[in-house]
């Protein structure tokens, strides 16, 4: 089974799992990427089920609405029960390395008001310890040396993220993405905190603070449930 088909047998589950464990009429929300793409996918075929979503970027809500799932304003929405989204690295305790796809902010804020993050992803991104995957940190443009400097004094290698046209990454706020390597994360919560207060940085791609709930791991078995 290739990584595609692995993504799509996850897709798939977490479906099922909506449909299991959330209430009718809900407003979900939904993240960003090749395998949460799938998973808007499938939610299509069941969408009466939920009363709409919320979306971690421009490219999800664009998604959610050619499929005709309402979409609503975060600002609008006190909670969801679930929140679904795929990662670049799982660790053992459910803390994640997210925003290969620029998209960990709008991530981190859907995240944040949700009773429960549902992972969903390859038995790949499975890691015992975080960092091989370089750690994206989103940055206001003006502070983006400033911030690359202190990357460096902390061991990281820090790479300012492009286009494949050799153009600046502009994200869906506006920002930069500077894509940390050499890390080794011991401690990602700690980590976590100590890169956010560094002014302008606008959200680290480490989610401890807002680890997983549950994991959805696809390999060539089938799906494994993972509790933390
Ligand atoms: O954090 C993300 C986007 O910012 C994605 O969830 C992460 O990059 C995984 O993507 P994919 O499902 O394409 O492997």
């Amino acid at each position: 089974m290739n990584q595609n088909e692995l993504k799509q047998q996850v897709a798939k589950k977490a479906v099922e799992y909506v449909l299991n464990n959330v209430a009718k009429d809900q407003i979900i929300g939904v993240g960003t990427g090749s395998t949460a793409d799938l998973f808007i996918d499938e939610l299509a075929k069941v969408k009466s089920h939920i009363k709409g979503t919320i979306a971690s970027s421009e490219r999800t809500k664009a998604r959610l609405e050619s499929h005709g799932i309402a979409v609503f304003d975060v600002n609008d929405v006190v909670s969801v029960p679930v929140y679904v989204d795929g990662a670049d690295e799982i660790d053992p305790e459910g803390n994640m390395i997210k925003g290969g796809g620029a998209a960990h902010t709008r991530e981190k804020i859907c995240a944040s008001i949700a009773d429960e993050f549902v992972c969903i992803a390859d038995a790949s991104k499975e890691v015992a310890i975080l960092g091989a995957f370089p750690l994206p940190i989103e940055v206001v443009p003006l502070s983006r040396e400033a911030v690359a400097r202190q990357m460096r004094e902390l061991g990281g290698n820090p790479i300012w993220r492009m286009n494949a046209d050799g153009s600046p990454l502009i994200t869906d706020n506006a920002c930069h993405i500077l894509d940390v390597h050499g890390l080794h994360i011991t401690e990602p919560l700690a980590l976590e905190i100590q890169l956010t207060i560094i002014p302008g940085v606008l959200t680290v791609g480490i989610f401890a603070q807002n680890a997983a709930d549950v994991a959805l791991i696809a390999a060539a078995d089938g799906v494994n449930v993972v509790n933390f």
